[in-house]
């Protein structure tokens, strides 16, 4: 192999980031002549938690990007390590660098569901490089306290509160019964990041341009910077708008959008209890004052109260057809928190929160994977994924393991078995009992999109009336496409008389109903 690296330069880089504590290495390509270039290093470590790596025996940097080479910044992940597992992952990322191994998987995205994917296929034993810009978390997670103790993330709740309620009019509230919780965005973004530290994922920290295809049957993610990673297999899990880097299926339906506009502030006179998450409050706040207003976009209030003082307000657009603006959004909050008689004491923070719901699904046929709200995984009826995205990281890792097991002949891929790979993959990832579920959460996302607000009101009344596995496992997306025509018949029965013309109607006359007949009767 041709070891340009040994022969050009003599520098020194040594970069640590205080945020993750990791170790960053600076590396020149050639990018025509090979991505993974071979890097002579001295690896030595003052200690469990911090490293410093030196590049020696190279000559000129400067000249070498002049030249058309190009910078990369290596980030091998790193958080009080022992030394065998420093030593080890270094031998690792040699191996890469020096040409002799390839990233089995690259995953875009440093969010929740990138980090997830990553760190549960290393763990696996899969080399895997991470590639993305590392941004913190800026969303406030909300989750079902028992679901995320399941995912073994307790720790990254910030707040409990021991129940929930939903408001839908002036009359009895309901109380759900369920534990929710605050999700900290740092502590989840720390422990995520952690969970990648121990399982060796190496960290590219640069925005992805392409992806492309080698003759070798490799896939070639292009970064800025004229960085190329070769790899066996690519799964961007970089969000909704990971449409540059994927294809979705012609003819689906159109994607609507869940908004919301929220503000943590401290507050005189909030009539919240501290130990009750209000989870959905749609009671009026300004009467006749706002009635086009609520016809055209109706939406509740959200609201975390931390404290008898200090509380987090969401005024939320469940799903509309074009998105809710966000200046209407605040609007609604202000004159709801105005008529509730709660005052504004100081702002600590705001949140603007944009969610496309529905749409198509990935095009199972190309051989680029997604995962998480790039491969449609966002619950189209509730806007919720996180959960999601968590719980099924490991199943879409392990398939992912097997399958690359056992199609192991490693280097000399051809590009039909890879794309049979991906096939592999994706048909795990949307088997046609996940579309069956999808079809029927999308004809319910069409159903509530069509509902005024008194509409909603007795929808949602019937909704928390069916048993509580049922509403619970349909917020969970956990109910097979036989449990949730079980929950359809159930809120059939429970609906008052106009609401059931209503679902037949609806399920008659919107595409959403025949398509979820086809896709049931589809095997
Ligand atoms: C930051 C972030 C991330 C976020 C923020 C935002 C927010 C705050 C959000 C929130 C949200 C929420 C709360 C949500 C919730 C949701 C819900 C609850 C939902 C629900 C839904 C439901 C549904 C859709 C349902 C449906 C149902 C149906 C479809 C039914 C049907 C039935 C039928 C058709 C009947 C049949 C019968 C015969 C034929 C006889």
């Amino acid at each position: 192999m041709d070891c340009i690296g040994a022969r050009n330069f003599a520098t020194m880089a040594v970069f640590t980031c205080p945020r993750f504590n990791s170790l960053e290495r600076r590396r020149i390509i050639p990018r025509k002549k090979q991505p993974f270039w071979p890097i002579h290093m001295k690896v030595k470590c003052s200690g469990s938690d911090s490293c410093v790596v030196v590049k020696e025996d190279f000559a000129d940097e400067e000249d070498y990007i002049k030249a058309g080479g190009s910078e990369l910044v290596f980030v091998q992940m790193q958080q009080n390590k022992d030394m065998d597992l420093q030593s080890k992952l270094s031998d690792k990322l040699r191996q890469i660098s020096a040409g002799q191994t390839i990233l089995d998987l690259v995953v875009i995205g440093c969010g929740p569901a990138g980090l997830a994917l990553a760190a549960e296929s290393a763990k696996l034993g899969l080399n895997v490089g991470l590639a993305g810009p590392d941004l913190p978390f800026t969303n406030n997670y909300g989750v079902w306290e028992d679901e995320f103790k399941d995912l073994g993330l307790q720790a990254c709740i910030e707040h409990v509160w021991r129940d929930t309620i939903v408001y839908l009019d002036d009359s009895d509230p309901i109380l759900i019964g369920r534990a929710y919780g605050r999700v900290s965005r740092h502590l989840l973004h720390e422990e995520l990041l952690k969970r990648c530290v121990e399982a060796g994922v190496l960290h590219l920290n640069s925005k992805v341009d392409r992806i492309v295809e080698s003759t070798s049957g490799h896939s070639l993610v292009e970064c800025e910077g004229d960085i190329v990673i070769p790899c066996r297999f690519v799964t961007v899990a970089s969000g909704a708008a990971s449409g540059k880097f994927l294809q979705y299926e012609l003819g689906g339906p159109r994607v609507s959008v869940q908004t919301a506009y929220g503000v943590e502030v401290e507050v005189d006179n909030n009539p919240f209890d501290p130990s009750v998450m209000v989870f959905m409050d749609y009671r009026d706040y300004i009467r006749h004052d706002a009635q086009s207003l609520e016809a055209k976009y109706p939406t509740f209030l959200y609201a975390m109260p931390m404290t008898k003082t200090r509380v987090f307000f969401e005024e939320t657009c469940l799903a509309s057809k074009d998105a809710m603006p966000f200046d209407l959004l605040k609007k609604k909050l202000m004159l709801r928190l105005n008529t509730l008689g709660i005052k504004i004491k100081k702002i600590y923070e705001e949140e603007w929160s944009y969610i496309p719901v529905g749409g198509s699904l990935p095009n199972t046929e190309q051989k680029t994977l997604a995962f998480g709200a790039a491969a449609s995984m966002v619950h189209p009826a509730t806007g919720y994924s996180v959960v999601r995205s968590l719980s099924e990281a490991p199943k879409c890792a392990s398939v992912l393991a097997n399958i690359l097991r056992q199609n192991h002949v490693k280097d000399m891929l051809i590009s039909s078995s890879t794309t049979s790979i991906s096939t592999q993959a994706w048909n795990t990832l949307w088997p046609q009992e996940r579309k069956r579920q999808r079809s029927f959460f999308l004809f319910g996302l069409a159903l509530t999109l069509q509902l005024d607000i008194e509409g909603i009101r007795s929808f949602f009344r019937a909704f928390f009336l069916v048993p509580k596995w049922m509403w619970q496992g349909f917020l969970g997306s956990s109910l097979s496409s036989a449990d949730l025509m079980l929950f359809a018949f159930y809120m059939f029965i429970i609906a008052p008389n106009d609401m059931r013309k209503g679902l037949i109607r609806h399920l008659l006359s919107d595409p959403t109903g025949a398509t979820m007949i086809r896709t049931y009767l589809t095997f």
